[in-house]
């Protein structure tokens, strides 16, 4: 095939790239580590602009505003706050034309959530791999085809997975047991509304492959677990596929691996990434 095409205006006349101005919702357990190392400049090409939380921050590198104000002096707004957060802002969020990346992919299992998000704009929305590993490589596989089977194990410290919901005989199991408790077993529809604070990883591994109903969930608590583990099974017609991921929890927030903010600050290196990278 010919065609005349015409060539790309020089890289001189295009306009440099603006540095992205994040505003960072929660100040805890994430939210410090990636608060912390954007103040320092190690994220080239994004600049802490503000800090949204729902506590008056005293030590924070940069302003703590309120989201409505947040919305009205950045383009990116980083959610390392919990799915509540997603649920009330996320559609705002990128009605302003900010774009978000998202830490609390458990609310995206909700399928009208994600149909309003879809439908929201001009921001875009990004989720990170969090404390789970393979994600791309299971985003890729499905170009080959569906995967026929999904599933996830995480192995947790008991007092992490303490719920509200949770009865008085499943409360004390798990404040005394010895040995592994399988806490919940279900899809990655129904689990991470359950354990909000601690099974978003259900969430994202259901955001790669597609379909949150065919990722299978089992919930272990282990008072031997002093690293969180999470094992990725999945299988289809072109392969068979598996990551083990065994993290050491926060020390303020033993719910959250201490990768997880790392993973952040990753994911948003690939979104606001620069030349001089390879990215
Ligand atoms: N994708 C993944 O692999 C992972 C995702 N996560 C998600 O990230 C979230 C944050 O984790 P982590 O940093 O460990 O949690 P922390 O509890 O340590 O910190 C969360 C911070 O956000 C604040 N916050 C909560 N709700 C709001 C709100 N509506 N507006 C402003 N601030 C708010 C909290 O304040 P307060 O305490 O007063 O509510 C707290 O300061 C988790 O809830 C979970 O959903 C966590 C781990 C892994
Ligand atoms: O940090 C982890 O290991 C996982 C976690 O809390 C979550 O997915 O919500």
């Amino acid at each position: 095939m010919t065609a005349t095409l015409t060539p790309r205006p020089d890289a001189s006349a295009r306009p440099a790239r603006p540095v992205r101005r994040i505003g960072l919702v929660g100040w805890g357990a994430i939210g410090r580590v990636v608060g912390t190392a954007l103040a320092e400049g190690h994220i080239p090409g994004a600049e802490l602009t503000c800090i949204i939380d729902n506590r008056p921050l005293v030590d924070a590198p940069a302003p703590q505003l309120s989201f409505e104000d947040a919305l009205t002096v950045c383009d990116l707004i980083v959610e390392a706050a919990g799915q509540a957060v997603v649920r009330e802002w996320a559609e705002r969020v990128l009605n302003s034309g900010a774009d978000l990346l998202i830490a609390s992919t458990g609310a995206l299992v909700d399928p009208e959530l994600t149909g309003r998000l879809r439908a929201a704009g001009p921001g875009r929305v990004y989720f990170t791999g969090g404390a789970v590993g393979g994600l791309d490589l299971l985003q890729a596989v499905r170009g080959l085809g569906p995967l026929t089977s999904v599933t996830l194990t995480t192995t947790k410290l008991p007092a992490t997975l303490h719920q509200p919901w949770m009865d008085a005989e499943l409360t004390e199991r798990l404040r005394t047991t010895t040995e592994p408790v399988e806490v919940m077993r279900g899809t990655a529809r129904d689990v991470p509304v359950k354990f909000p604070k601690s099974t978003n990883v259900a969430a994202s591994v259901a955001l790669a492959t597609g379909d949150p109903a065919l990722v299978q969930v089992v919930v272990v608590a282990d008072p031997a677990a002093t690293l969180t583990r999470h094992v990725i099974e999945a299988a289809g017609p072109h392969g068979t596929y598996r990551f083990e991921v065994a993290h050491r929890p926060d020390e303020a927030n033993p719910a959250t691996s201490q990768v997880v903010p790392h993973a952040v600050l990753r994911s948003l290196g690939a979104v606001v990434g620069r030349a001089g990278q390879i990215l």
